[in-house]
């Protein structure tokens, strides 16, 4: 029976909503007040109506004695008074209670979104959730605003406009009330198809707000491919497709509005035909007939309230389900019960540093490994580079590094400390990735730098841009440090853009640096200056290179090559190249005896997943 209940249209259309209605937490008093403002401002202009027309009564029966009409007056103005104010305070209150409300889901959902980020989604599909879930957060609004007070209102205001009704009538009066209660089972019948229906419209707008945020963050790339009009098409389609469910959705709510129409008609017909026999019976005094009528509508005045409210209800249900979803969604680390507490972040000058990977398992899902047991133990202050074919996962160990993800399997370790024992962000403040493609964000080039050493001088500011043979170029632009960038960098180049996140690596000074080295933006005169900018950063500091370049894995004290997700040979470049025919071959030394790397090489190299084997193979023999 419970089992059955709870999985009924309406259980199931209010199961999202009540669930979200857990982090109204603290502002449940907020909730009682504003819903007792309600249920106050209803019943003061239900006296109103009351009181006008019994005053209308009592003037035309043209009584000698004024008290009666004095005093139903002046009650009048004070219902009058009490109605505006008490219609302003549950207004404010409601409002109140929706902004705080929204504050703290839109910030529980920022939280759910950093906290499966990083691994679980690339950086436009973050903005894409965030914003059509952010949507989906503004469609709560209205329902914490205007819902939940009216409520507890419906059911609190007939109750009470009824036993008014009933004192003053008699039983009959209780005709109002069955109106009320048939008017409020209209949304339920409707109920399962307003659930689907309310899917449909989120759905929809959450594509289209998904296909806007695409557009607007690719628009350089859809105008360079000569896409526009096809995107604009996608948008059409969207649009229009969003406006078919929106159409269906109001023709449900225009019928449903049509039969409550129709149930409040009969019942005031009703209550007007059952009390005029009444008058004509003498069973009811002709004062209180339009009295009765007045109250009549005063009944239905909050169920009709809550009806609007019932009638979007599957829409507000399905929002809240998608907001659920991104809240609930799991992280793909999870934090240790009690992290090990390290000693302040550590730097190149400390000494620590020291990482060791030991019989490392991982696949993004379970039936796709990428690292079968990789093991490697890098000393403090070593620089080892990582090679091997696109796909062989690489920038996996990388993230694996930061924390991104964890090992499905084996152990990282940072200074003998395991990686899981270590809070997330933590780890981060001692392993530093800079990634192929460095994010900026829209501010300044001071603002951006900031963000690495918040605390940083000017001086140390133009440092770490000389460091990163970036200082004169900002020296040359007539704003200098506080030159505008634009949203993801768009106003620099794309060497400018790395050069400015290995100057904030620089003020970073982490202990471990991880560089997940660029294949493209820089030409050959840049990339020796980076080289040799590379070399200052990696000083005295243990850097991992996810190598793309022959001159960076020349420099390294050890190559480590990667392949079908272990470690195939180690050793300095110089000892591979001698030793190691497979290495020979991916890096195209004149020396390989294999002509075509698929003739000496496993197959998995030769095919990778998503790459080309010799467009790798060209790409380290051209850098060397
Ligand atoms: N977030 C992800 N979700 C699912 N699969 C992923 C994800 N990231 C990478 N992969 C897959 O994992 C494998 C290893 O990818 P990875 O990016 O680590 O390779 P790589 O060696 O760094 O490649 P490249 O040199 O091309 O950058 C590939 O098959 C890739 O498709």
């Amino acid at each position: 029976m419970k089992q059955a209940l709870r999985n009924s249209t309406p259980a199931r259309l209010l199961g999202p909503i009540i669930r979200l209605l857990t982090v109204m937490g603290p502002q449940r008093m907020l909730l009682v007040r504003s819903t007792l403002s309600m249920t106050a401002y209803q019943m003061f202009a239900a006296a109103a109506g009351a009181l006008s027309v019994g005053l209308a009564a009592t003037i035309t029966a043209q009584s000698t004695d004024t008290r009666v009409a004095t005093v139903l007056a002046a009650g009048l103005i004070a219902a009058v008074l009490a109605n505006g104010l008490f219609t302003w305070i549950e207004s404010w209150l409601s409002h109140v209670l929706a902004y705080r409300v929204i504050e703290t889901l839109r910030l529980r959902v920022h939280d759910a979104i950093e906290r499966i980020t990083p691994a679980g989604m690339k950086r436009r599909r973050a903005g894409e959730v965030a914003g059509s879930t952010m949507a989906d957060v503004e469609a709560l609004e209205w329902f914490y605003a205007h819902t939940l007070g009216s409520a507890a209102n419906a059911v609190l205001g007939p109750l009470a406009v009824t036993a008014a009704l009933v004192t003053l009538v008699g039983p009959t009066g209780l005709i109002a009330l069955l109106g009320a209660i048939a008017l409020l089972t209209v949304p339920w019948l409707f109920a399962a198809l307003q659930a689907r229906q309310g899917r449909e419209v989120r759905t929809e707008l959450g594509r289209l707000t998904a296909i806007s945020f695409e557009g607007a963050e690719s628009l350089r790339e859809i105008l360079a491919l000569g896409l526009g009009a096809r995107h604009l098409d996608e948008v059409r389609a969207a649009t229009r497709r969003l406006q078919r469910r929106k159409r269906t959705f109001a023709l449900r709510s225009g019928i449903e509005t049509a039969i409550a129409d129709a149930i409040v008609a009969i019942t005031t017909i009703g209550t007007l035909l059952v009390q005029a026999e009444r008058v004509a019976t003498g069973q009811l005094s002709a004062t209180l007939f339009p009295v009765a009528l007045v109250l009549t509508a005063a009944t239905f005045a909050p169920a009709v309230a809550i009806f609007a409210v019932a009638q979007k209800l599957g829409e507000v249900s399905a929002a809240a389900e998608r907001v659920l979803d991104v809240i609930d969604a799991p992280a793909s680390v999870n934090d240790h019960p009690t992290p090990v507490t390290l000693p302040a972040a550590g730097s190149a000058a400390t000494g620590s540093g020291a990482v060791s990977l030991e019989n490392v398992h991982f696949g993004y899902s379970p039936t796709e490994p990428v690292l079968t047991g990789v093991t490697l133990r890098i000393a403090a202050g070593e620089t080892v580079a990582i090679v091997g074919v696109s796909g062989s996962g690489k920038s996996t160990i990388a993230s694996l590094l930061v924390r991104f993800w964890d090992p499905t399997s084996g152990n990282i370790l940072l200074d003998g400390v395991p990686l899981r024992s270590i809070a997330g962000n933590r780890v981060r403040e001692d392993v530093l990735l800079v990634g192929q493609h460095p994010y900026l964000f829209r501010g300044t080039v001071r603002s951006n730098l900031l963000l690495a050493k918040p605390d940083a001088s000017d001086r140390e500011l133009w440092n770490a841009l000389d460091h990163a043979v970036l200082g004169p170029t900002i020296r040359a632009w007539p704003d200098g440090l506080s030159h505008r960038i634009g949203e993801a960098g768009a106003t620099m180049s794309g060497g400018q853009r790395q050069r400015l996140a290995l100057a904030q690596a620089f003020l970073r000074d982490p202990a471990i640096l991880v560089l997940d080295e660029t294949s493209a933006h820089l030409d050959a005169l840049s990339e020796s200056e980076l080289g040799a900018t590379i070399s200052s950063l990696r000083a005295g500091r243990t850097t991992i290179v996810i190598a793309h370049r022959l001159a960076t894995i020349a420099r390294a004290s050890r190559v480590v090559f990667l392949h079908d997700g272990g470690i195939l040979v180690e050793g300095t470049h110089h000892e591979l190249i001698s030793t190691s025919e497979e290495y020979r071959s991916l890096i195209g030394h004149p020396a390989s005896t294999s002509p075509a790397i698929s003739a000496a090489l496993p197959r998995s190299i030769t095919t990778p997943k998503g790459g080309d084997n010799n467009a790798d193979h060209r790409h380290y023999a051209d850098r060397d």
